[in-house]
């Protein structure tokens, strides 16, 4: 059974006032008093009344009456009000109770309903849940049950060991301050698969001064997965799958920034694949894209790691080779120009072409301080290569 949402024990609040055996005593000894009063004197006036002894006789007979019927009244009374007080405070217990199951069958549908999992769990280091709503199932894999109390693993054994430090940190400093927490993390499926999940919560001071975290979790994978196809959408080139222009621009400044802080050099490669238009003409646009394609894929596993091919436009292509001095620079243009040129690439069934680039080399800081002057220098020097005759690498001077 999942533990109810409203399982703090409710104090109970004593009506204020006199206890009711002190009540009780006063009744009773007002009971008393009144009862022997008249018992002595109703005789003693009963004695003057009735000096005739058959009389008197009587008179105590009718006393007696009176005496049964007074109390009696007075009990019918106590006991009316008493019982109509006992049967209304039943009726509203009654009615107390029934609105409380409502409210926590309400509750409940609306916990399972939500979109992800809400949960209320100890703030410890296994993340103990101490309730958890019926969307953990979806959320998770796992049944309230195996996580409760981490009957079977603890919460904290889902989340995935590269965020667990960070989630953490986030929701301690949120606690620290009294403030909610929204974290996002990756957690690992009871089906292995790996979600990532974003949650909202806020820790709650609970008796015996222990702290809870109260939140729900939702599922954003799906989200996470649009914003990664949006971030290369904007970031690659579509064909090639290269850095677009704008990206190329951003690393290239970055590089830049870099190099003028730490007074180090870099290098830029301008390629421009040579007679190219003659490839779209004899073999179709189709080809000319699946020879585009083949070189970049070339260059890009041609380069470092940490260097960056980007397409600038057309069949322009650009290569960023951070740290990198000028002789090394025209070394490794040279082998790219090489590879390219020794690449047969199929343009139809049974037919190959070989394309060649002209490449050329401009160095940071040598040949320009600035993103503008350092692709214009490479510009120049590429387009010094054409005049050479094409297929060969030119330095900027
Ligand atoms: N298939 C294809 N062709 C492209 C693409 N972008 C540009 N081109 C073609 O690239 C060719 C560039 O032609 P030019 O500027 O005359 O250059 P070239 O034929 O390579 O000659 P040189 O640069 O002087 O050696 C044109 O035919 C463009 O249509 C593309 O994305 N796909």
């Amino acid at each position: 059974m999942t533990p109810n949402w409203l399982d703090d024990p409710i104090p109970v609040q004593m009506g204020k006032g006199r206890s009711p055996i002190v009540r009780t005593s006063w009744a009773v000894s007002i009971y008393l008093i009144v009862g022997l009063l008249w018992i002595t004197f109703s005789d003693r006036v009963a004695e003057l009344w009735f000096p005739d002894p058959e009389m008197f006789s009587r008179a105590q007979t009718w006393k007696g009456y009176l005496f049964v019927l007074v109390t009696g009244l007075v009990l019918f009374m106590v006991l009316y009000r008493q019982l109509t007080k006992d049967r209304l405070l039943l009726n509203l217990q009654h009615h107390q109770r029934q609105a409380l199951r409502q409210r926590e069958h309400q509750l409940t549908v609306l916990m399972d309903n939500l979109p992800g999992m809400a949960y209320r769990c100890l703030y410890d280091k296994d993340w103990t849940m101490l309730f958890v709503s019926g969307g953990c199932q979806r959320l998770t894999g796992y049944t309230p049950e195996e996580l409760i109390n981490n009957h079977t693993l603890s919460f904290s054994d889902l989340i995935d060991p590269d965020d667990a430090g960070r989630v953490a940190e986030e929701v301690a400093r949120a606690v620290s301050r009294g403030e909610s927490f929204s974290v996002e993390y990756v957690i690992t499926r009871k089906d292995g698969r790996k979600i990532c999940v974003w949650e909202r919560g806020c820790s709650v001071e609970v008796a015996n001064g222990r702290t809870v975290l109260e939140g729900i979790m939702l599922d954003i994978s799906d989200r996470k997965a649009l914003e990664r196809e949006l971030e290369a959408m904007a970031t690659t080139d579509p064909l090639t799958g290269l850095l677009n222009r704008r990206e190329f621009g951003r690393v290239l400044e970055e590089e830049l920034a870099r190099c003028a802080r730490y007074r180090h050099s870099m290098a830029l490669l301008w390629v421009d694949f040579d007679h190219f238009k003659e490839v779209n003409d004899t073999w179709g646009h189709a080809a000319g894209d699946n020879v585009l394609c083949s070189v970049s894929r070339l260059l890009q596993s041609s380069v470092r790691s940490v260097d960056s091919v980007a397409r600038f436009g057309g069949e322009e292509l650009v290569v960023v080779l951070p740290e990198m001095g000028l002789q090394e620079a025209g070394e490794t243009a040279e082998r790219l120009r090489s590879r390219v040129h020794g690449l047969p690439i199929m343009v139809a069934p049974g037919h190959e072409v070989r394309i060649t680039i002209s490449v050329g080399v401009a160095v940071y800081p040598d040949h320009g301080q600035t993103t503008a002057e350092l692709c214009a220098a490479a510009d120049r020097a590429m387009y010094e290569a054409k005049k050479r005759g094409r297929d060969c690498v030119v330095q900027a001077t």
